[in-house]
C-alpha cells in the first residue's frame, strides 16, 4: 500500500521526457514518488483529489534570509548602504536566539502556504532555522552568514561558528537540512578570508553560499581595490565551482558569465529585491542562454516584501521582457523551470521534477478561482495569473504539511502572534 495518492490532477511534471497529463495520478510511498500515470492500481491511506487543480514540483528559493521576516515593512525606500548598514544590520545586532526562530517559523508557515517547499537561507543563530525547517517539514540549505569585514578576530569566530553548525546539522531532519558556508560577500569579506572558507567547505564537503555583485557600488569597490570585479577574484582564488550558489550577479560581464558557466556556478536571481533596492537588472537571457543554471529567490522579507515565489516568476517574466523590449523572453515554461527544476539543481536535492524516483516534494494549485478562469495553458496562468494563495496542498518529503489549506504541522495563529509580539519588542529595543 502507497502512503498518498494524489488524483484527478493536471500533473505539470517539469520532466522534458515525460511532458504533462491533463488528467493525471502521482503515488507517494516512502517519501519518493513511485508512480505517474492517467490511472492507478494502488490504494493509499492519504487520497487527495486534486479535481480542477493542478499538482507540480514545489518551489524553491535558493536564496533568503528566513527570519527577516521579522523587519517585514520595517526599513523601505533606501539605499542599499543606507538600508543595510544604518536600518537592518543595528536592529539585527538587538536579534536573540529566540526571535530568529520565531521569525524563522513564521517564515516556514509562509512558505508551505505560497507553496515553496525548500530553500536557500543564510543568517544567524542558524541553529534556531534549523530546529524551524525541523518542525515544519519543510526542506533546506542552510549557513550562517560569515561577515569578516576585514577583522581577523571577528572573521575567526565566525568561521568557527559557521563550522560548527554545518558539521551539527549536515544531513538534520531525515536528511532534509543541508548545511553550505555563508561567506557574506567578496566586498564584506577578504580575499584570504574567502580562500579559507574554500578550504573549510572542502574539507567538509559542504558548499557555499554568497552575495555576488549584487550593486555597482560592489563593482566599483572591488575594481578599487583589486582591480578586477568579484567574479574575476573568486575565479583567480579558486573559490568557483557547482557547490557555489551565488545570489544576485546583478552586475555581471559577459566574461563573468561566461566564468560562471565554465565553473558551473549556480545562480539564484532575486527579482523584486533588486528592483526595490533598485540594484539593478541582473543579465538573466544571456545566463540562461549561455547555459548557466539560473534560479529564483525572494531574498529576505526586508527587501521583498514577502516570500512568494509565484511573485517572484512573474516579476522575472515581465522585468527581462521589458529590460530586452522583447516579449518572447523568458516564456512562462521557462520561468517555472527556474522556480523548480533550476532551483533544486542549485541546492542539489532529488527534487524540483514530478518523476518516479525522485522525492516528493509538490503542490497542488487550485485553479477554481475567478482569477484562473477560464484556462487555455496551465503554464502560462501560474506564472501570470496565480498567486501563492492558490496552493491548496503542500507536501515535502511524502509528508503532508498543507491540506487542502488547512497547515497540519505549526499552529498558525500561535506563529503569528508570538512573531508579531517578539518583532515588536525588537523594534523597541533598537529605539530604545
Ligand atoms: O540583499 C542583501 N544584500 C546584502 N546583504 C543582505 C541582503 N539581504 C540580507 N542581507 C544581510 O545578509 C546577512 C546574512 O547573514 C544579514 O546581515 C542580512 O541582513
Ligand atoms: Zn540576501
Amino acid at each position: 500500500m502507497a502512503d498518498i495518492i494524489v488524483k484527478n490532477a493536471y500533473v505539470l511534471t517539469m520532466d522534458p521526457d515525460a511532458g504533462d497529463l491533463k488528467n493525471g495520478t502521482v503515488v507517494i510511498e516512502d517519501g519518493k514518488i513511485t508512480e505517474i500515470g492517467e490511472k492507478t492500481s494502488e490504494s493509499a491511506e492519504t487520497v487527495i483529489d486534486a479535481k480542477h487543480s493542478v499538482v507540480m514540483p514545489g518551489l524553491v528559493n535558493t536564496h533568503t534570509h528566513a527570519a527577516m521576516t521579522f523587519f517585514r515593512g520595517y526599513a523601505d525606500d533606501l539605499q542599499l548602504a543606507d538600508w543595510l548598514e544604518g536600518h537592518i544590520w543595528p536592529a539585527e545586532a538587538k536579534l536573540t536566539a529566540e526571535d530568529v526562530y520565531k521569525g524563522s517559523l513564521l517564515a516556514c508557515l509562509e512558505m508551505i502556504r505560497s507553496g515553496t517547499t525548500s530553500f536557500a537561507d543564510m543568517y544567524f543563530y542558524m541553529d534556531e532555522t534549523a530546529k524551524a525547517v525541523e518542525a515544519s517539514g519543510l526542506r533546506a540549505s542552510l549557513c550562517h552568514g560569515l561577515i569578516e569585514l576585514w577583522n581577523e578576530e571577528k572573521g575567526e569566530v565566525d568561521l568557527k561558528e559557521g563550522k560548527r553548525f554545518v558539521r551539527a546539522w549536515q544531513g538534520a531532519a531525515d536528511g532534509r537540512i543541508k548545511t553550505m558556508y555563508g561567506p557574506h560577500a567578496p566586498n564584506t569579506c577578504s580575499e584570504e578570508f574567502l580562500a579559507k572558507v574554500r578550504e573549510e567547505a572542502n574539507r567538509d564537503g559542504a558548499g557555499i553560499h554568497i552575495h555576488v555583485l549584487e550593486t555597482e557600488a560592489e563593482l566599483l569597490a572591488m575594481k578599487e581595490r583589486y582591480g578586477k570585479c568579484s567574479v574575476h577574484l573568486l575565479e583567480d582564488i579558486g573559490f568557483l565551482g557547482p557547490d557555489v550558489l551565488a545570489a544576485h550577479c546583478v552586475w555581471l560581464s559577459d566574461g563573468d558569465i561566461e566564468i560562471l558557466r565554465k565553473r558551473g556556478v549556480n545562480v539564484s536571481h532575486n527579482v523584486i529585491s533588486n528592483m526595490k533596492l533598485a540594484s539593478g537588472i541582473a543579465p538573466v537571457n544571456k545566463m540562461l542562454e549561455k547555459g548557466v543554471n539560473v534560479s529564483l529567490g525572494t531574498d529576505g522579507c526586508a527587501s521583498n516584501n514577502n516570500l512568494d515565489l509565484f511573485e517572484e516568476m512573474k516579476t522575472a517574466a515581465l522585468l527581462h521582457k521589458v529590460n530586452t523590449f522583447n516579449p518572447t523572453a523568458l516564456p512562462a515554461q521557462q520561468v517555472l523551470q527556474m522556480g523548480t527544476v533550476n532551483g533544486a539543481k542549485a541546492l542539489g536535492t532529488e527534487t524540483g521534477m514530478l518523476k518516479v524516483g525522485m522525492k516528493a516534494d509538490l503542490i497542488v494549485v487550485d485553479m477554481k478561482k475567478p482569477h484562473l478562469t477560464p484556462c487555455f495553458d496551465v503554464p502560462s496562468h501560474l506564472v501570470y495569473s496565480a498567486k501563492g494563495s492558490d496552493v491548496r496542498t503542500t507536501i515535502v518529503d511524502g509528508k503532508v504539511l498543507m491540506d487542502d489549506y488547512r497547515v497540519l504541522v505549526l499552529d498558525e495563529q500561535k506563529v503569528m502572534e508570538e512573531a508579531q509580539k517578539a518583532a515588536k519588542e525588537l523594534v523597541a529595543r533598537v529605539n530604545a
